[in-house]
């Protein structure tokens, strides 16, 4: 079946201390094929990607590149045999300009008697964005001024550059709304076209059985199936991910929407970056869905709801006319922020998952100005057991941790909080589908509980399962605004959208 082989990993096993990442796992990928990797949160999926990428070493097993074996001492080695990847988490270098991400490692193209020609490597930089489909992303820009998609997409454009034979894809789309993803799609198919492979993980069942031709399913580092495109089945690879059929519904399954009257959170008038004019207020138990295409401007809207951006014009107000001040005095009164950018804002990765979920509540834990090492413990083994983080310990660094189970601490970290009010920015991103039906069926129950939820999302069917009402932003103006029904469609709020 697969005699003409591009890339094999095979018998790979690696370990973390008693964590085992990867127990004997074998993957061959066919030339010209995009190769699905799917899993639960920890599974392995990224952990057998970095190894193939170079990021680091297989305790034992081998690699297999275009017939001859392949160990690549490090990523650039890895880039200059042909494997190159986008990983999950930000993987720009800041400070330096769009082009010099492009290039990272590669400059030496630009050097001439000593002195690097910025005009010429901007110049190329501009020439692959185009030939990418991107005309926004001026290539001069500083890194850390574009938004979190571009620099997604300023990693494509950098893993693409080496024309790479196989093309590793972790979990990426999620950071991406539906421009993003279409680019991402069309050179996943490009490289395929032009006889490379992709190595492509998602949580997105349906996006992995469109585009994939093959698949690998992992539970626990175990390998536990691969299926060709024509064996794939939604529940089968669910089971085969999951170990056992699935219960309970996923989103909600009331058709109507049930707010309450009062307002808790309202954002007047609001101008300031990419914002234009926009009003919107969250109700008492109401899930509030926010969306529309990158740079509409619906990141910003929840930033500037948790006060951590100050808009030119406009206020945002709590309750009877509080006017929120700044982030310490929005978690001060109970208003929650999880930020898309997880490693960056969400989470202080260099510390223990206790440390993490219980940053927001030290005010609430501490007796007579002491915190009982106890009640911290307390707390964040409740939550971390709630949200299944999976981990040897809440003493466990957050680095250390997978992307899926990195959300589920930031999670906990604001349920533990109890905050009334909510603004979640894309929080089931890079989450499996057995915690996501969870996280929905937690998100309903806030509701229940009289809590608000502004739910900022890129995935339409999201918005569309959970969302009381859903409000669309175009170029920073509000576009629409949607009441939950049976007849709200994806299509219906694109429309809004572009
Ligand atoms: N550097 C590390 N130190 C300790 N444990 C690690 C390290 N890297 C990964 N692990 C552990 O290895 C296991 C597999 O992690 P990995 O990141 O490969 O999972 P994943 O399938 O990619 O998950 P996700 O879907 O959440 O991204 C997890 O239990 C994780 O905590």
């Amino acid at each position: 079946m697969k005699n003409d082989y591009l890339f094999k990993g095979e018998d790979i096993c690696k370990s973390f201390g008693s964590t085992q990442a990867l127990k004997n796992v074998t993957i061959t990928i066919s030339r010209g094929e995009i190769h699905g990797l799917i899993g639960e949160n920890g599974s392995g999926k990224s952990t057998f990607s970095s190894i193939c990428a170079g990021i680091q070493k297989a305790d034992s097993g081998k690699l297999y590149l275009d017939g001859k074996e392949y160990i690549p001492s490090g990523t650039v080695d890895a880039m200059d045999k042909g494997v190159s990847m986008v990983v999950q988490e930000q993987g720009t270098v800041g400070k330096i300009s769009a082009s010099a991400n492009i290039f990272f490692g590669k400059e030496a193209m630009f050097v001439k008697g000593g002195v690097l020609n910025v005009r010429k490597m901007n110049q190329e930089a501009s020439r692959v964005l185009n030939d990418m489909g991107i005309t926004h992303i001026d290539p001069q820009v500083m890194i850390d001024t574009l938004t979190f998609e571009d620099r997604k997409l300023i990693e494509l454009a950098r893993a693409l550059y080496t024309s790479p034979k196989l093309w590793i894809v972790d979990e990426t789309t999620t950071a991406l709304t539906v421009n993003g993803r279409d680019i991402l799609y069309s050179l996943m198919n490009r490289i395929k076209e032009e006889g490379g492979s992709v190595l492509f993980i998602s949580h997105d069942i349906d996006e992995i059985m469109n585009m994939c031709d093959a698949l690998t399913i992992l539970r626990d580092g175990v390998m536990t199936a691969t299926l060709e495109k024509s064996e794939f089945e939604e529940d089968k690879i669910k089971q085969l991910m999951i170990g056992r059929e699935m219960s309970g519904h996923y989103y909600r399954e009331d058709t109507e929407e049930s707010i309450g009257e009062e307002v808790v959170l309202e954002a007047q008038n609001i101008t300031g970056g990419v914002l234009k004019n926009v009003s919107v207020s969250l109700h008492r138990g109401e899930i509030l869905g926010v969306g529309g295409l990158s740079d509409c401007g619906m990141h910003d809207l929840g930033r500037v709801m948790f006060g951590l951006t100050k808009p030119d014009i406009g206020k945002v107000q709590k309750g009877k006319g509080e006017k929120v001040k700044n982030a310490k005095w929005a978690v001060e009164h109970g208003i929650a922020y999880i930020s898309k950018n997880r490693d960056r804002e969400a989470m202080m990765t260099l510390c223990g998952i206790k440390d993490n979920i219980c940053l927001p509540s030290l005010k609430q834990l501490a007796k007579g100005g002491f915190i009982l090492k106890k009640s911290e413990r307390n707390l964040s083994s409740k939550w971390a057991e709630n949200m299944e983080v999976k981990a040897n310990s809440v003493e466990q660094f957050c680095n250390t941790l997978s992307g899926g189970n990195k959300q589920k601490v930031v999670l906990a970290k604001w349920l533990a909080k109890g905050s009334d009010i909510m603004i979640m920015d894309c929080p089931t991103r890079g989450i499996d589908i057995g915690t996501k039906a969870s996280i929905y069926q937690l998100i309903e129950q806030l509701k229940k509980e009289g809590k608000s939820i502004l739910l900022i999302s890129e995935e339409l069917p999201e918005l569309i399962g959970m969302s009381d009402r859903i409000v669309i932003l175009k170029d920073g103006v509000l576009s629409g605004e949607f009441y939950r029904s049976e007849g709200l469609t994806e299509a219906k709020l694109i429309q809004k959208m572009i």
